[in-house]
């Protein structure tokens, strides 16, 4: 089986098993390099080790217009290391050497893409075992060509749909590939209290128009919102507050004496969101 087969078929059989076990994906966000890279790859392993099943890796970006203030100042803290495509893609190699086996979706805005590259990413996504992207900016002129070339590689281009995609809903689901991101409320991310009202009512709009598992991000923030949005989503997606959890460690995290006791308490917030 081909690097491409296998990192997108990673992504479709851990979403086929946990429907078999009648669970929902738990899908954490964070941004790579946020305090560092090494300690990323630590994060990464303490996700998996708290129930996490897929992955966003988030590559920081100067001017993210999509992300609340939580990830905005992670963002800035990645950048002072640097982090770029490739540094997101060598912390994903490196959590694999330590025995991470979730399918991990690159996360990032389209400018990135840009510089580095549009046939150098695909290859470079496509060798590095990557399931999946998310471009929250991707221009729709420009998604048709981002869908073939994703097509070809095999790296599932992941559409995110909002509630007020509306009469959008059929186009943009016809191209969708991986799983479907339904967008939980309007404007940027953040954890809530509540969401846009019916979202309920949209996600399962959405759920009767694609075959393919749809996921919820957004604001979600507590075990409570997980368990309900588990009622009627394939996949359940939190950042901020994961980003936030890691934030509050950072004193932990960067003291090598006291680095585990930072992880450990990423990993038990992390298990608790699935109790
Ligand atoms: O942070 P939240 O509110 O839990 O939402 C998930 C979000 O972090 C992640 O999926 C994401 C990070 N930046 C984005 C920009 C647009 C859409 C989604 C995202």
């Amino acid at each position: 089986m081909s690097m491409t087969d296998q990192s997108q078929n990673r992504m479709d059989a851990t979403f086929a098993r946990l429907k078999e076990e009648g669970k929902t994906a738990l899908i954490p966000f964070l941004t790579v390099g946020d305090p560092d890279p090494q300690t990323t790859i630590d994060i990464i392993v303490e996700l998996e080790a708290a129930g996490a099943d897929i992955l966003e890796l988030g590559v920081p970006y100067s001017d993210p217009l999509a992300d609340g203030p939580v990830i905005q100042r992670a963002s800035q803290r990645a950048l002072t290391h640097h982090v770029t495509i490739n540094t997101c893609l060598e912390v994903a190699d490196g959590a694999r050497q330590r025995g991470v086996e979730m399918p991990f979706i690159l996360f990032t805005y389209y400018n990135p893409i840009l510089q580095f590259g549009l046939e150098r990413f695909f290859e470079t996504m496509q060798a590095h075992g990557i399931s999946g992207m998310i471009i929250p900016d991707l221009p729709v002129e420009e998604s048709g060509e981002m869908r073939e070339r994703s097509k070809a590689a095999g790296v599932s281009l992941i559409p995110l749909v909002a509630p007020t995609s509306h009469d959008r809903i059929a186009a943009i689901l016809d191209g969708a590939q991986g799983f479907v991101y339904c967008v939980s409320s309007l404007g940027v991310t953040g954890e809530r209290a509540s969401f846009h009202n019916n979202v309920e009512q949209f996600i399962r709009d959405v759920k009767s128009n694609t075959d393919l598992p749809v996921a919820v991000g957004f604001g979600i923030s507590s075990s409570e919102q997980v368990r309900e949005f588990s009622k009627f989503c394939d996949g359940v997606v939190v950042g901020s507050a994961i980003v936030r959890q890691i934030e509050s460690q950072i004193p932990l995290l960067t003291n090598p004496e006291r680095k585990i006791e930072g992880l450990l308490q990423i990993r038990k917030f992390v298990a608790e969101l699935k109790e």
